[in-house]
């Protein structure tokens, strides 16, 4: 009885080791990941009721593309006027007359790069002529590329760290300061991700960064409250955008992998990640402060827990692995 239990559980280590491998080289074996993603549609409408953002003003840096984008057009139907900055005025203009146009209410372009505090301060000046100054920011610009650490020039680093944590610190304390004289208050949003947690080879740059962007982001909220100022922090897993997924992941290779670890099977989309901005951003958070919010399909959870590349053993398989884990006697 013994031999014919251990001869099985030997075949089934055999067959578990060779799904495991299976899995390694062609992303999938035992249950399908991504089959579940139907479970977890991603719905695309404002969540918030109509006119939840009327009379606010919201800056969204990196407005013109990708997330800031669509957090813009979310906002903007909601009622905000937006002010939409970064490098790129021709971008920002397109974006700004596309969603004024469709939701009928107006988007301010501005151009700033967010690493010079001069222009980050004539930036705040435009911005308070055309609306005054903000209820709400979403500190969203950043750079990044994948690179071996060892072949980062210091320029390189310096790029990524002025973008991502110091640009959000210019854009933050300026506001804040003017905030502060003008007794507003306000909501500050940094988009980090969630590696800022974990930190993560190839990206040192904007690890470290996003890292620095949540110590900012976590000390003022404690510091500010006093001044009306809350501050929060949304880490996002994978959504597709020209801009991340050309840098990260320029020929789509890790595209397919990316998904099998995500436990709903699905990249997010920017429809989803506008909405939770746009609630951390609205009044209805108005108790949230200091909060650091993870969305990704729960991708980092995934990739955290030991065991759970286990997902690929079949049912039929956990019959012989508990045989095998029942017979053992002693250690
Ligand atoms: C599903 C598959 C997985 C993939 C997705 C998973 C995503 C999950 C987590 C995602 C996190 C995402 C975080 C993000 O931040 S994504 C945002 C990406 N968007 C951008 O980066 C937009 C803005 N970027 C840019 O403008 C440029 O890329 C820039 C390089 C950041 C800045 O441009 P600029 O100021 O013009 O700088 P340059 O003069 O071009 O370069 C400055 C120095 O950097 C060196 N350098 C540039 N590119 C590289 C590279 N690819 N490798 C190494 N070094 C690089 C450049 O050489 C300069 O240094 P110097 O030569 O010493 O002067
Ligand atoms: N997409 C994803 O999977 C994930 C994205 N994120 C974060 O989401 C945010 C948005 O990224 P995403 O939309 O994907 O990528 P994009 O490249 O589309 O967005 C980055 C924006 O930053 C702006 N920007 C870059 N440098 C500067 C600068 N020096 N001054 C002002 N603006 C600047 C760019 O505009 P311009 O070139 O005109 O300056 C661009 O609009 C970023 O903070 C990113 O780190 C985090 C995790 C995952």
């Amino acid at each position: 009885m013994a031999a014919r239990v251990l001869g099985r559980a030997g075949r089934l280590a055999a067959v578990v080791r060779s799904s495991a491998l299976q899995l390694r080289l062609h992303g999938s074996a035992g249950l399908r990941f991504g089959s579940q993603a139907s479970f977890f549609p991603p719905l695309g409408d404002a969540m918030l009721p109509s006119g939840s953002f009327n009379n606010h003003v919201a800056l969204i840096t990196g407005g013109g593309t990708g997330l800031g984008r669509a957090m813009t057009a979310t906002l903007s139907q909601l009622g905000a006027q937006c002010i939409i900055a970064s490098r790129k005025l021709d971008i920002l203009q397109r974006t700004a007359e596309e969603i004024s146009s469709q939701t009928g209410n107006k988007v301010h372009a501005v151009q700033c790069d967010v690493r010079d505090p001069q222009a980050v301060s004539q930036c705040v000046d435009q911005m308070e002529a055309l609306t005054g100054l903000p209820d709400v920011i979403i500190n969203n610009a950043a750079g990044n590329f994948v690179c071996p650490s060892e072949r980062l020039s210091p320029n390189a680093w310096k790029t990524i760290t002025d973008i991502v944590l110091n640009g959000t610190a210019f854009v933050t304390l300026e506001l804040g300061k003017r905030l502060i004289q003008n007794q507003k208050g306000a909501s500050f949003l940094a988009i980090t991700t969630i590696y800022a947690e974990s930190g993560s080879g190839f990206v040192v740059p904007s690890a470290s960064a996003k890292a620095g962007v949540e110590a900012l982001y976590k000390s003022l909220a404690a510091e500010w409250g006093r001044y009306g100022h809350r501050f929060n922090i949304i880490q996002p897993g994978p959504i597709r955008t020209k801009g991340a997924f050309s840098r990260l992941d320029p020929t789509g290779a890790f595209e397919k992998a990316t998904i099998d670890r995500i436990p709903t099977g699905r990249l997010g989309t920017p429809a989803e990640i506008a909405n939770l901005a746009a609630y951390v951003s609205s009044n209805y958070a108005s108790w949230m402060s200091g909060a650091v919010i993870r969305f990704d399909g729960g991708e980092y959870v995934s990739l955290a827990g030991e065991f759970n590349e286990l997902r690929s053993v079949t049912p039929d398989q956990w019959k012989i692995l508990e045989v095998m884990i029942r017979n053992t006697k002693g250690s």
